[in-house]
């Protein structure tokens, strides 16, 4: 039987606003890139009874049986989509657990467009959204994965090499519970980028928006409070914040050189911390 190898992509929200709780869920706006990180996940039909699930890698610990792929091949089986077909699938985590990059629910998005692409499954738009939703909110953004502006209306705006930036992810050695962090959110704001102008896609103005989730993260976790003022006052940094519930940091660059210099003294000052050089995609 062939193998398959994926690439499952970190996504990054270069800002983000809380515009109001209808439901369980928050109404947000965000702007989310991709970038050059990913897991790799390796699929291969095979005989045995039961879907095999593995992972591997830097960031594979205490990953339950029941995790992202499991639910989609769940979903995906309920419905028959997947013909009995059964597949053994190895998962090597280079992104970090609850980091706001979207580490789990983009390996429930890249499969889904795996099977979508491959024509092993065939679903309408408003059935992979509907999937998408009953695994986690992210999982939608990582759908023909693109530069996108989420509206707080739920529409998805998707445009294709319209930033480039060299960014510097830094995770101190915890992570942050979406759960958490969206539940001490206590006041909301108003929509800022419906309907999307070209200014969101400038560095200049990106870098006087926010990311309302920060305000909670780092008032209950000092120790990201000194990471984002660290980045912040280095000397080429376009503009530091969280991305996502956190607890990565985003510091953004117009340059390689700069990103690496920056990445250098990170690491000098912060040697415990996770510290990666990447880029938009
Ligand atoms: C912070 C972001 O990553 C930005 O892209 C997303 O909004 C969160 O996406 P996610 O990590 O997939 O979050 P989920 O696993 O769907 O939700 C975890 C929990 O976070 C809270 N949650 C999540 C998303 C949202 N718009 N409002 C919320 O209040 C809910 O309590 C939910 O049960
Ligand atoms: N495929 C998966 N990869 C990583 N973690 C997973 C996966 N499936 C379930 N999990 C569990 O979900 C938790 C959150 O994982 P992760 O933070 O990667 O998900 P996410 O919500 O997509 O990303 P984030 O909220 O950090 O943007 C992990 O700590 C882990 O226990």
């Amino acid at each position: 039987m062939n193998s398959f190898k994926i690439k499952s992509y970190a996504k990054i929200n270069l800002a983000l606003n809380v515009t109001g709780k209808k439901s369980k869920l928050h109404n947000i706006e965000s702007l989310i890139s991709f970038i050059d990180l990913h897991d790799s996940i390796t699929l291969r039909e095979s005989k045995i009874k039961q879907h095999k699930i593995n992972f591997f890698g830097k960031f594979s610990k205490n990953i339950s049986k029941i995790n992202t792929i499991s639910k989609l091949l769940k979903i995906l089986d309920n419905k028959n989509l997947l013909n009995n077909k059964k597949y053994e699938i190895k998962v090597i985590k280079n992104i970090p657990q609850k980091a706001g990059m979207g580490g789990g629910s983009m390996n429930a998005a890249s499969l889904l467009n795996f099977f979508i692409e491959k024509k092993i499954i065939k679903l309408k738009k408003s059935e992979i959204r509907k999937i998408s939703n009953e695994i986690g909110s992210d999982v939608i953004l990582g759908i023909k994965p693109s530069f996108a502006i989420l509206l707080s209306n739920g529409d998805i705006k998707k445009y294709k090499n319209k930033i480039k930036f060299y960014i510097l992810v830094a995770k101190p050695n915890f992570g942050c519970s979406t759960k958490y962090i969206y539940s001490k959110v206590n006041s909301f704001s108003k929509p800022q980028f419906n309907p999307p102008k070209q200014k969101l896609f400038e560095a200049k103005y990106l870098k006087n928006l926010d990311n309302h989730l920060e305000k909670v993260a780092l008032n209950k976790y000092p120790e990201l409070k000194i990471i984002k003022s660290y980045l912040s006052g280095l000397h080429d940094t376009l503009f530091a914040r969280m991305s996502g519930s956190g607890s990565s940091i985003v510091a953004y660059f117009h340059s390689k050189k700069a990103c690496k210099k920056a990445c250098s003294q990170y690491k000098r000052k912060f040697n415990s911390h996770w510290c990666i050089e990447s880029k938009t995609i």
